[in-house]
This record gives structure tokens, C-alpha cells and sequence, in this order.
């Protein structure tokens, strides 16, 4: 490794948001441009950096910082000129130069120990020279901390974080109690924190570690949807992770109880379910909200049955009698859940039930869990759909436990009914705020097909309150509509859901089998389908219209190779189109990508054609897709335009939360819709080739639907109705409160 050793002359550019900056420097070999993330750096200041040179086409020569320390200077010129260059605030190059002038090598002295001195100076008055000591402090500090963090081999961005999380105590709990990292660092997990808990040399059967290993095996599980876990599966995981023994778990166990931190009781074939306290406290607190709101209102007014007589009549349609059934109990109950699969006229009745509550004066809100549900909901009903989050109106999170929203129970939706599409996507998270925000007497309308995958995130919200239909009010719309029969989607949708296999021989009008027998073959079948046959014979775009889907990740037919065969036939390289590589993705100009997480804090910009900003917000979400517009490779910025026109600035440090997406595995395409949908079908392992998943597939097609592989794994998934179990236990809770109000 190159290492640089001079005096910053100039600050030539600087990101504030992630510190990279473009730096003159002059050293003993004359003047360097070095580029890097470097905080808090100011003119004047030495700096010490590690890293190698580049030649940038535009810039030439330039240095790469990979880590470095800077140093207060020591000359007396080099004093003025960091004093004066902004660096502490409130000395301008004038005061600068009179303080040095007065003090001269004793200046940084001066401002440590006996900044009152400063008085002395014209201009300075005693409550200025406090002011700048506690700058001056605060930046001596902050520095020391960078030193030390590096020094762990913490990179610059994490050790800043961790020093506005901590100030002055950042040595006490990176020396004491690393882990305590991982809880309040976002960004940093377990793993980061031990590894720097063994360069710290916290000892391996330390009980901060067993604590922080099961925190960190609990989250894992939530990750994939478990709201719990086992006792003996959270042992067995955390003995293999953290190489500890029964004692040892226990006692880190009772430690973690003790604290709240985790909650553990017993469920009906579950001797002891263990908890992260707060998911433990979602589940009561939704399953008691839950109840309150099921019995919260009193019958409606008017007759709800006169109303559908005259309301088909004025629209010419018949109501089935499920259909009549939710209209009805939409009227009379809190609490109701409609569900069905696809052409059961969900919508249809949806409407109608908005038109009965608006001709009686109620308000009446439509949400949806993603942007894209949200946004069919608008168009399905003629009026404005939010996401849960925008209409809980999100403020803050760092991360989906951090999620704040101005709507909760002190200042709570104003609507007399709340109408939720997709509800098989809410995840106990987000159903827990929104729950909080709903006051008693409100009507909550959930809809959704609860034969689609589960959510993403940790909780089996619908499922649960399905599993309990004998205690809340649950309509299942069965009926297929004759339009609906017109289509062979839905048909086979309807079919796989019973187990039975669509006639893939059948020459149908929007379903379509292409026999292939092998991976490469199918591969290759898929790229010619994508980038020419398909988009001349449904008339769309390749990148907007199709959507490539499939169950896995890895493999010939696993998203990454997808991607990558899809990047080179639809969006080859080219000398105008800039790349950045990111984790070994090359990202370019062009790529159609996909955010992989839900970032609360990422702003957005809508502009018009004339480039003016006409919206703005934060918040970007798991499942959002758009277009690289460009990459600069200088500011290290990467702008993204999602479908619904929002532009985004990404950071190249915030791109691993960014995949490309021509193909995208079914579970991201949850909630989703596309024009025309392709899923590549091969042999896989049973876990990742289920019936619902073939399910989910299918219903996110609007006009086309082509499969392209063999038969029998066609014929597989459909067998194989083994669903994926999720630890949860809300309808437990909602079962325990409703007995305990019988008891009462
Ligand atoms: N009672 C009815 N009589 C006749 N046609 C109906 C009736 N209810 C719904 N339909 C028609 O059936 C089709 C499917 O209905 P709708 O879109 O409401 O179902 P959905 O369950 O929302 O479907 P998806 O989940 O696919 O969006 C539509 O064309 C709709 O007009």
C-alpha cells in the first residue's frame, strides 16, 4: 500500500452527506489530488493517509484514500491558515490571524486549557472565546475517536457513526462492551462487533457476547419472518454460533429476561417461545387493538340489503351472495376481512362498499402495503390510495424498528372506515404502527388473497387473523367472474391453488408453456423471448413491460446469472455509458434495478419535463424498481429513476441495498404487477419450488404469462403444498383475549 504525507491546501469538493472529498495536497514531492471519504477535515491540517494511485481520464493522477489520521498543524503559518479556513466556526481568516499572532505556537494550547485567554484578542468576547473552546473541543475529541476507531480497522464511515452515536463515551463502550454496537449502530451486526470485540480482547465466554449472539440469532429469525423462536432452536443456533455451553446460554438467557430485552412464554406445542421484547409486545398490543376495534362500532345505519338491490340495478350487476355478505358486514362489524383469489371481485366489491360509506357521509381511506399496491388501489377504486407508511405519515427510522410515524394513538387517523388491499404483505411491523393509529370506532377493512406468500418481513398478519375466523368477521369471495373465466391466468392461478395442473398443451391467448429441456436451452429461449419476440407481440418495452421471475438465487436460472446474461443482451456496455462495480455487480447506465431494502431516510425528487422539482419526500422501498440514469464517478453518486418518476441520488457507499433487475426472485415481486411476467422453470430443491410460490408467480402477470422449462417441475410445484411454517403467534393472543372476555 501507497502512503501520502503533506499539508491539505484546498478542499477542491466535498459530499456532505457521505464525507468524500476531493483534496490538494502538497508534499514533499510537490502537489497530490487525493479523493476519499475523510471527515472533518479542514485547510491547514496534516494529513497522514494510506492507499494507492489511480489516473482518473479526466483528473490524471490522483490518490485514493483507503484510511487515514490527520493532525492539527504545527507551523505557525499552517495554525492561520486551519484556524481561519471554517474549520472551527466562528474564526474567520482575520480573527485567525490575530490569535496566532498573540499566541503564536502556544495558540492550540491556548484554546485547550485556557480559552478564556481569547478575550484578549480584539474581538473576541468572553462568551465568543467559550464558544470556540467547545468547538475546538468537540473536534479534538471527534478526531481522537476516528484515530481509535481506525485503529480496530473500522472503516470511516462506520467509526463516524459510532462516534455520533456515543460522543465522549465511545471508548467506554468499544473497550467495555462492543456489542452494545450492534443494537445501536445501524449498519453494524453482530459479526462487525465481534470481530472488533476480539482485536479489543473481550474474552469468548464474555456473557456480553452469549447476550449479543442470541439478540442477533433472534433478528436473523425475524428476518426470515419468525416472530419467535424455540428455546431449543435458539440453544442449538447460538451454541453452534457462539461455541457456548447450556450454562452459558442460560445465564445470558435470564441476564436478557431480566432486562426486557427478550420475553419468552409458552404456546400450545411450543414449551418455551422466545422473543425479542419487542416483537413479543407488537403481537399483544395488535391482537388487543385488534379486538378493540372488532367491537368498537355499533350496527351501521340504514338497510344495507335496500342499498345492494338498488345499487346493482343502477349499475346492471348481481352481487354474489358472499359478495352482498362483506357489503353487509362492512356495515355492521369493526373488524372485517375479505379475502379471495384473483377475479373473485374483490375490487368490485371493495367499490362498492366505498360508494354505501360515502352517500352516508363517512370518510373513507384506501391504503396498501407497497407503492405499487397503493397505486393499483387508485386506479381500481378512482380514488387516492396511500402506503401504510405514507398514510401513518412516516418521520423517522433509521431502520424498520426505529420506524416513527406521526400517526399513533395521540394523534390518530381521522377516517371512519380504512380500507387495506394486499393485506398478505403487512408484516407485524407495520401492523402494529397502523393498528396504534386506528382509534376505536373506526371500521377496518382488510383485504387480501391470503394463498399468496406471506409478507417479507417477520409476522403472518393475514393468516393469523384468518386462523381466527370464528372470533373476527371473515368473508371468502369464491366466485370467478365470467370475465375473469376469459382469462387462462386466473383459471390456472385458480387451478394450481386446488392442486390440479393447467393444460400447458392448451394453445391459450395469455398463457403460455415453452417445453425446454435443459438449463441452457431454457436460458437462451428466455433471452430471445425478453429482448425481441416478446416485446413486438405484446407492444411494450423489454426493461418496463416484461418481468422476468424466478424462485431462486443461485444457479443457471437463479437470479444472479439472470441478471447478468439479461444485462448483456438488454443493456450491453458501450464508451457513453459509465459503470461502477458494487459488490461484484456492474452497475450501468441504463440497468433496470431494483432497492432491496427499505430505506426511510433516502430523498426523492419528482421533476417535470422542463427538469423543475415538483414533489419531493424520503423514502424508498423494498421492491421499487427503476433506471440508472447516470453514474458519476466523481461525486460517487449514482441517480436512479424509479417507475413512478421519483429520482434518487445514491451514494456509492449506500449501493448494497441496490440489485439489478431484469430477473427478480418471485419473493421480491410480492404486491407487484407487470404487463407481462416470464418464469423460468428447472429442477431445484423442494423448499424453493412450492405451490404457492408458482401461485404468487403467476397473479403478478396483468396480460401475458410464459413459462419456459420442463413439465415436470411444473408439475412439482404444484404437488408440493408444503408451506413454509412461520413462527408467530398472534392468533394465540387474539384467542387467549377472547377468552379471557367470555371469562369476564
Ligand atoms: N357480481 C359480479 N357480477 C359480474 N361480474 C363481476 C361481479 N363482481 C366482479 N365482476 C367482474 O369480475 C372481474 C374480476 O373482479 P375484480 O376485479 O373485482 O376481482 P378481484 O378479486 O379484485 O381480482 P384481482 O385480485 O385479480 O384484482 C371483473 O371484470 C369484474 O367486473
Amino acid at each position: 500500500m501507497e502512503t501520502l504525507d503533506g499539508i491539505v491546501e484546498d478542499i477542491i469538493y466535498r459530499n456532505e452527506e457521505n464525507g468524500y472529498c476531493v483534496l490538494s495536497v502538497s508534499t514533499e514531492a510537490g502537489e497530490k489530488t487525493a479523493v476519499g471519504c475523510v471527515f472533518n477535515i479542514a485547510v491547514g491540517e496534516e494529513i497522514h493517509a494510506r492507499g494507492h494511485t489511480s489516473t482518473h481520464l479526466v483528473y490524471g493522477d490522483q490518490f485514493n484514500i483507503q484510511d487515514y489520521h490527520c493532525a492539527i498543524p504545527q507551523e505557525l503559518k499552517a495554525m492561520e491558515r486551519y484556524l481561519g479556513s471554517g474549520a472551527v466556526k466562528g474564526i474567520g481568516p482575520a480573527m485567525a490571524a490575530k490569535i496566532v499572532e498573540m499566541f503564536g505556537e502556544d495558540t492550540f494550547r491556548v484554546l485547550e486549557e485556557e480559552p478564556e485567554l481569547l478575550e484578549r484578542v480584539k474581538g473576541i468576547s468572553l462568551k465568543k472565546a467559550q464558544a470556540i473552546a467547545a468547538i475546538f473541543y468537540e473536534q479534538r475529541t471527534m478526531r481522537q475517536a476516528m484515530i481509535f476507531l481506525q485503529e480496530y480497522g473500522i472503516s470511516v464511515n462506520y467509526a463516524l457513526k459510532i462516534y455520533q452515536e456515543y460522543r465522549e463515551k465511545t471508548y467506554e463502550v468499544v473497550k467495555n462492551n462492543p456489542y452494545q454496537l450492534a443494537e445501536d449502530v445501524h449498519g453494524i451486526g453482530f459479526k462487525m462487533a465481534d470481530s472488533i470485540a476480539e482485536q479489543v480482547g473481550i474474552p469468548k465466554e464474555s456473557v456480553h457476547r452469549t447476550m449479543a449472539g442470541m439478540l442477533y440469532l433472534l433478528h436473523q429469525a425475524t428476518l426470515d419472518g419468525h416472530v419467535y423462536l424455540s428455546r431449543e432452536e435458539l440453544f442449538r443456533s447460538a451454541g453452534a454460533l457462539l461455541q457456548a455451553d447450556g450454562t452459558q446460554l442460560e445465564s445470558a438467557l435470564i441476564r436478557l429476561k431480566l432486562q426486557n430485552r427478550i420475553v419468552s412464554v409458552s404456546l400450545p406445542g411450543v414449551e418455551e417461545a422466545v422473543y425479542l421484547g419487542v416483537y413479543h409486545a407488537m403481537e399483544q398490543g395488535a391482537a388487543l387493538k385488534l379486538h378493540e376495534v372488532a367491537h368498537g362500532v355499533g350496527t351501521g345505519r340504514g338497510d344495507s340489503q335496500e342499498w345492494i338491490t338498488r345499487f346493482e340495478k343502477e349499475e346492471g350487476i348481481e352481487f354474489d351472495p358472499s359478495q352482498k355478505e362483506a357489503i353487509v358486514k362492512a356495515q355492521t362489524c369493526g373488524l372485517l376481512v375479505i379475502t379471495g383469489g384473483p377475479g373473485t371481485g374483490k375490487t368490485t366489491t371493495i367499490n362498492a362498499i366505498i360508494r354505501l360509506f360515502e352517500e352516508q357521509d363517512l370518510t373513507v381511506a384506501l391504503a396498501a402495503p407497497t407503492g405499487r399496491a397503493a397505486k393499483r388501489m387508485t386506479e381500481a377504486t378512482g380514488r387516492e390510495a396511500k402506503t401504510i407508511h405514507r398514510l401513518l405519515e412516516i418521520t423517522f427510522g433509521k431502520d424498520e424498528l426505529h420506524q416513527r410515524f406521526e400517526r399513533n394513538e395521540e394523534y390518530p387517523l381521522e377516517c371512519d372506515v380504512l380500507i387495506v388491499d394486499e393485506s398478505s404483505m403487512m408484516d407485524l411491523t407495520i401492523f402494529h404502527h397502523l393498528l396504534k393509529a386506528i382509534p376505536v370506532g373506526t371500521r377496518l377493512i382488510l383485504v387480501g388473497d391470503k394463498d399468496q406468500l406471506p409478507s417479507v418481513g417477520a409476522g403472518n398478519v393475514l393468516g393469523d387473523i384468518l386462523a381466527c375466523r370464528d372470533i373476527f368477521d371473515v368473508v371468502v369471495l369464491q366466485k370467478i367472474f365470467r370475465q375473469a373465466m376469459e382469462s387462462d391466468i386466473i383459471m390456472n392461478a385458480h387451478k394450481i391453488n386446488h392442486g390440479e395442473v393447467p393444460d400447458l398443451r392448451r394453445n391459450s391467448k395469455d398463457f403460455f408453456f415453452i417445453r425446454r429441456s435443459n438449463p441452457t436451452r431454457i436460458l437462451e429461449e428466455l433471452t430471445s423471448l425478453v429482448k425481441t419476440r416478446l416485446p413486438k407481440f405484446a407492444g411494450c418495452d423489454s426493461l418496463e413491460g416484461i418481468q422476468v421471475l424466478t424462485p431462486m438465487r443461485k444457479g443457471i436460472l437463479g437470479v444472479e446469472n439472470l441478471n447478468v446474461v439479461l444485462q448483456a443482451a438488454l443493456n450491453p456496455p458501450a464508451k457513453d455509458k459509465r459503470e461502477k462495480e458494487c459488490r461484484g455487480i456492474r452497475f450501468r447506465e441504463g440497468d433496470k434495478v431494483m432497492q432491496v431494502k427499505n430505506n426511510y431516510n433516502l430523498s426523492w425528487t419528482v421533476m417535470n419535463d422542463l427538469n423543475f422539482k415538483i414533489d419531493e419526500g424520503t423514502g424508498v422501498f423494498n421492491g421499487d424498481i427503476g433506471t440508472i440514469l447516470s453514474i458519476n464517478t466523481y461525486t460517487e453518486t449514482l441517480k436512479i429513476r424509479f417507475d413512478d418518476q421519483r429520482q434518487v441520488n445514491y451514494e456509492f457507499s449506500g449501493l448494497d441495498e441496490l440489485e439489478l433487475a431484469y430477473a427478480t426472485t418471485i419473493h421480491k415481486a410480492q404486491g407487484s404487477e407487470y404487463k407481462v411476467v416470464v418464469i423460468p422453470l428447472f429442477k431445484g430443491p423442494p423448499m424453493l419450488l412450492s405451490r404457492n410460490l408458482l401461485y404468487t408467480a403467476i397473479t403478478r402477470a396483468r396480460q401475458y404469462v410464459v413459462i419456459v422449462g420442463t413439465e415436470e417441475t411444473v408439475v412439482e410445484m404444484i404437488a408440493n403444498n408444503r408451506e413454509v411454517r412461520r413462527n408467530t403467534s398472534l392468533s394465540e393472543q387474539i384467542r387467549r383475549l377472547a377468552i379471557g372476555e367470555r371469562g369476564a
